[in-house]
């Protein structure tokens, strides 16, 4: 089957200095795939680059087997994809305007949106703070409500950098496990950064070690967790101390 996203030959530079050399790397439709490394190995320069949202210096991304002109993905294109960072970044207005933005934007019937709203919003179990004003809610509230402002536009590709990383130990895994089954139920296709052995291996299906801009090793998270080679032992093994689910 023809990948959803495809790599080939991709560098990316700043000045003369090498972020990223990544000869090919694939994502395949409904996987969640993780991306982790050590500071500064490339992980959210390649999440840019998957999205679209940086242009690399060399080589081609191609979508759906169409190669997309380099810097310039259409807007079309761009509107399948979403994004949640570690910080939430709402807006001033209330939770129900700010899960609503994506669909308003996209000029959806007001019936339709407020449906939708009215979903995301039981999925994520916030229907209580729809009134509220989203600049006044906690850690954990907030990024509810910029992961079900991600979702309802139904991304072919959900992508993800660090969004549980601030939140307190009991917060993140309520949050996650909610998270795991939305994104189990839809089969959305997931990319997620992140520094969290944890949250990896609960989340993702696949991973993807980055060390030095270089992909060193991916394959079935398991697989992964469980046979480091060479290059990402040193990486793996730093966790492997604290979690024995790595060992
Ligand atoms: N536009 C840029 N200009 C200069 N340097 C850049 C640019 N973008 C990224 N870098 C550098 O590239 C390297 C990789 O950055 P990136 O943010 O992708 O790493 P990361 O793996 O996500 O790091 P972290 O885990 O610390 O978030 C870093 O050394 C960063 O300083």
């Amino acid at each position: 089957m023809t990948p959803l996203i495809e790599m080939k030959n991709i560098t990316y530079r700043a000045g003369n200095r090498s972020i990223l050399n990544i000869p090919e790397f694939q994502i395949e439709s409904g996987e969640f795939l993780g991306i982790m490394g050590p500071n500064g190995a490339g992980k959210s320069t390649l999440l840019k680059l998957i999205a679209f949202l940086e242009k690399p210096s060399g080589g081609e991304i191609l979508y759906r087997g169409e190669t997309i002109p380099s810097g310039n993905a259409p807007l079309e294109l761009r509107r399948k994809f979403s994004i949640a960072l570690q910080q939430s970044l709402l807006l001033d207005g209330t939770v129900f305007y700010n899960i609503a933005i994506g669909l308003t934007l996209r000029k959806v019937p007001k019936s339709e949106i407020k449906e939708k709203v009215t979903r995301w919003l039981e999925l994520f179990g916030i229907s209580h703070l729809a009134k509220k004003n989203a600049l006044y809610l906690s850690g954990g509230e907030a990024q509810r409500v910029n992961l079900a402002r991600a979702m309802i536009v139904e991304p072919e590709i959900l992508f993800l950098d660090e969004p549980f990383s601030a939140l307190d130990f009991p917060t993140k895994i309520k949050l996650m496990e909610d998270f795991k089954e939305i994104i189990s139920t839809t089969g959305t296709t997931a990319v997620f950064v992140s520094h969290d052995l944890m949250e990896i291996h609960y989340l993702t299906n696949r991973l993807a070690i980055i060390v030095g801009g270089e992909v060193k090793q991916s394959g079935p998270t398991p697989r992964v967790l469980e046979h480091p080679n060479s290059s990402t032992q040193s990486f793996l093994n730093e966790w492997k101390k604290f979690y024995p689910i790595a060992r």
